[in-house]
């Protein structure tokens, strides 16, 4: 018998498009890969139709590839005929054979339309002459949802008279509506002598004006195209809202009203969104030349950090010191000095576990601890708390069964962070494994009381969580110069060490304590050997 073919699209999940057609920047600041940039970090998918390709840097526009036409009629055919974009986006159209092409092949496309039209880079360089102006005029400008000029092309478009207050922006925001877009974002990155940045929207009816501090920076290559891009993706996210208005087919003032609702919400978002990618990179370098790119995803900087991260070492488990406030509180001590002590005492790997510290406190507390590992090129890690580890930009995090789920705290922190999951099962460990954990913490050992009514597992139970465990383990409760030597003498390959609290913080010299641990625990691994 013939089996049935299962759809195809079980189980999936849509996820929003947009379609850029624009130009390729070698420098990467601003066209396409500025439109790709942009929609990934507002999670949208991006595909790109490429329709010049640009010799371009920090400096300027050294050289223009124009892409034949045919060949972008075939990749719009390629992308729109199956992937089905909900918005499409256009930048750098360098002639009107080009904007022709685009207009037929858009004839069928009734999604949202974002034109950027780019004309001449920020530079200064002509990306596209007057002689498009026409086809933007009579082609392109009236299928768009909204057009986005900046200050001199929207005096382009309306005969070149130059633009330099809010009310020439509002002006020009009305002329160019009269062409036949459905809303007109009149630019004012560089309105002179404005002391926050301004945007114009006219919808047809009304005036919103969009302000934000202007940040002061020369890395602005690429701010228009990734406005717009950011449009066009929160247009694509919001377009499950405009299609069930659309498809109730009511009449058309009702259907412009939630068309612009949408645009209001998305346009604040990206404007946000770009503010706070320039000011993210405002002390970034790339490139000589007067105008730099500037960080759509704000993660390059982690990598400029005094230290080089290296990825995680299961050695680094050897002597492991977690803090706790209470006993600091007791002792008279600042988190930094417990962890500065700890550190010069041989702490191979520090965890900040703190309880009952306020939040403000706790991240100004873990940025200062932060700098101290970094110093020492020891790793720090968070307990339970995952939105303090992105603020510090700590190594990692260390979780309970309780807490948030391994897997969900992985995609959140991404694949280079330590991940570290307290367990007492071989069942745990094995699912801690599974779920992306970099490496277990098992006990209580011996009671302690650091944890109230926690179940101890002893050296038995160590012993054969460590034997299944597929990942290394480090154990904990109870643990001290004591009582090492038992543990490490276990002599099983994945434990890699001990996590202590009382045996280092509970005591008068933390220093001290530190330094006669480790030579415990090297003594019993040498034992061991
Ligand atoms: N220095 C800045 N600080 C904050 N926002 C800015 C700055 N420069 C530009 N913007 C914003 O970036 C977006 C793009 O504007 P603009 O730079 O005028 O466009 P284009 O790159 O096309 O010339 C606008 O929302 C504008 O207000
Ligand atoms: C390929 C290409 N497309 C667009 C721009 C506009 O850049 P900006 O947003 O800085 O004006 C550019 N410089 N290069
Ligand atoms: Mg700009």
């Amino acid at each position: 018998m013939q089996q049935e073919e299962e759809p195809k699209h079980l189980g999936k999940v849509r996820v929003p498009h947009v379609l850029t057609v624009a130009g390729s920047d070698s420098g990467a600041g601003a066209g396409i890969q500025a439109d790709l940039k942009a929609c990934s970090a507002r999670g949208v998918y991006c595909s790109t139709v490429i329709t010049a390709v640009t010799a371009q840097n920090t400096v300027g526009v050294q050289g223009v590839n124009v892409v034949a036409e045919d060949f972008v009629r075939e990749q719009l055919k390629s992308v729109l005929s199956d992937m089905h974009p909900d918005v499409v986006k256009t930048g750098m159209l360098p002639s009107p054979g080009i904007i022709k092409v685009l207009c037929q092949s858009l004839k069928e496309f009734q999604e949202a339309l974002v034109v950027d039209p780019v004309m001449v880079s920020t530079s200064g360089d002509v990306l596209a002459g007057p002689l498009i102006l026409a086809s933007f005029r009579e082609e392109l400008l009236p299928m768009a949802d909204i057009v986005t000029p900046n200050l001199r092309e929207a005096s382009a478009l309306l005969g070149g008279a130059p633009l330099q207050t809010v009310g020439d922006m509002r002006s020009a925001a009305k002329s160019i509506h009269d062409i036949g877009p459905r809303n007109v974002l009149v630019k004012g990155g560089d309105l002179p002598e404005s002391s926050d940045a301004v945007d114009v929207l006219f919808d047809g009816k009304e005036f919103y004006e969009f302000h934000s501090t202007r940040i002061i920076t020369s890395n602005t290559h690429g701010t228009g195209c990734t406005l717009a891009s950011s449009i066009a993706a929160e247009l694509a996210r919001g377009s499950s809202v405009l299609s069930a208005v659309k498809h109730k087919d009511i009449e058309k003032g009702v259907q412009l009203k939630c068309w612009l609702i949408v645009d209001v919400i998305g346009l604040v978002q990206s404007k946000r969104y770009v503010g706070s990618a320039l000011d993210y990179s405002k002390d970034i370098l790339i490139g000589g030349g007067r105008q730099g790119p500037f960080d759509h995803l704000m993660k390059l900087k982690h990598n400029a950090l005094p230290c080089m991260r290296r990825p995680f070492d299961p050695s680094d488990l050897l002597m492991y010191a977690v803090t706790d406030s209470r006993m600091n509180k007791r002792w008279g001590r600042s988190m930094s000095d417990a962890v500065k002590a700890a550190i010069e005492g041989g702490a191979t790997i520090v965890q900040l576990r703190e309880k009952d510290t306020d939040t403000g406190d706790f991240l100004e507390a873990a940025k200062t601890c932060l700098e101290i590992c970094r110093r020492h090129n020891v790793p720090l890690l968070i307990n339970d708390r995952i939105d303090i580890a992105l603020a510090c930009d700590a190594d990692g995090v260390h979780i309970g069964q309780s807490d948030m789920p391994a897997c969900v705290a992985r995609t959140i922190l991404g694949p280079d962070k330590i991940i570290g999951i307290s367990c007492k099962t071989p069942q745990q460990a094995e699912k801690a494994w599974i779920d992306g954990a970099d490496y277990i913490g098992c006990g209580g050992v011996y009671p302690t009381n650091t944890k109230e009514n926690n179940i101890t597992v002893g050296l038995d139970g160590l012993k054969t969580v460590c034997l299944e465990s597929k990942l290394p383990v480090v154990a904990i409760g109870g643990i001290g110069i004591s009582n090492v030597r038992a543990v490490m003498e276990l002599g099983v390959p994945s434990l890699k060490g001990v996590a202590v609290v009382s045996a280092l913080f509970d005591r008068e010299c933390v220093l001290t304590e530190s330094r006669n641990l480790l030579r415990a625990i090297m003594d019993s691994t040498k034992a061991v050997k």
